[in-house]
Parts: C-alpha cells; sequence; structure tokens
C-alpha cells in the first residue's frame, strides 16, 4: 500500500524465559531507543529499569501497572527535535529467576527518508543546534538489528 511506503514504524513481541542466573543476564541490555515514540505494554512480571541521570545512575525499577501502557516519550529523535531539551533516557530489561514475561513494544518512528534535525524553535542563533541532521532511515537500517543483538 503506497500510503505506508517507507515508513519504519513497527511492533516488537518480547518473550524473557524465566533465567536460573539472573544476576549474569540481561533480558535486554542497556540502551536508548532511537525513534519517536515507544507505547509499551507489559505483564505484572516486571524488568523494565531506567537509569537515573546521564551516566552511570542507579537503575530505577519501572513497576508495572495493570492494563496500563507505558509512553516512552524519551528517545533520541525527540531530543534531536528538541535540541537536548528533552533527554533520551537509556533503559535495560532484567529478568526473573522463575517467572517468563511478556511485553510489546509499538515504535512510532518517521519515514526512512526523513531527515531528523533540531527544529528551528528550539535552535537559534542564541542556541546553536547540538546535533547535525541525519537521515532516519540510513541510521535505523544500519543500527536496529545490532542494538538487540548487544543485550
Ligand atoms: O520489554 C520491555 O519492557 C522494554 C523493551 C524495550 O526496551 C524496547 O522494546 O525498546
Ligand atoms: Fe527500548
Amino acid at each position: 500500500m503506497s500510503s505506508f511506503k517507507d515508513q519504519t514504524s513497527f511492533i516488537r513481541l518480547n518473550h524473557y524465559p524465566p533465567c536460573p542466573i539472573p544476576h549474569l543476564a540481561l533480558g535486554v541490555g542497556r540502551h536508548k531507543d532511537a525513534g519517536g515514540l515507544t507505547i509499551l505494554a507489559q505483564d505484572d512480571i516486571g524488568g523494565l529499569e531506567v537509569q537515573e541521570g546521564k551516566t552511570d545512575g542507579e537503575w530505577i525499577r519501572v513497576k508495572p501497572t495493570p492494563d496500563a501502557y507505558i509512553i516512552k516519550c524519551w528517545k533520541d529523535t525527540i531530543q534531536v527535535w528538541s535540541n537536548d531539551e528533552y533527554e533520551s533516557v537509556e533503559h535495560r530489561v532484567v529478568v526473573n529467576p522463575e517467572r517468563k514475561r511478556f511485553s510489546n513494544s509499538i515504535l512510532l518512528q518517521s519515514i526512512a527518508l526523513y531527515l531528523i534535525e533540531p527544529w528551528r524553535s528550539w535552535a537559534n542563533e542564541k542556541n546553536p543546534a547540538k546535533s547535525k541532521a541525519y537521515n532516519w532511515g540510513m541510521l535505523f537500517y544500519s543500527s536496529e538489528e545490532q542494538q538487540f543483538q548487544e543485550a
């Protein structure tokens, strides 16, 4: 369908099996989401953690809330658009020794040809652009696979 041509949004269905050595393994290693917005649904097991502060901060557990979605706005694209006013937050998933966990992420992202750059309302003469413009599709297709293999 031409109306979906070049769009890169997708759904990820995550299954984390129980792990007998949770202190030695991660469900998903530390990373920042690169796209625009993530809508995440998770079961009652928990495991998602966000990092406080910029780097080497404490990992804070995101408590599962029944029937609630987590909207993750802190993503790299938004950081660039807002000229670092909103910072992308690092997160990871820890595993459970006894119970499996499921989560689903809807990752809303721009079309492949789109050029991501700070918006003029955020970057101007007084506050120069902190990022250079980059082509979303080139970044996405070169790094997306790799991100989850690193876990
Ligand atoms: O399973 C989760 O809670 C989060 C997974 C995640 O970080 C992602 O899909 O980008
Ligand atoms: Fe993520």
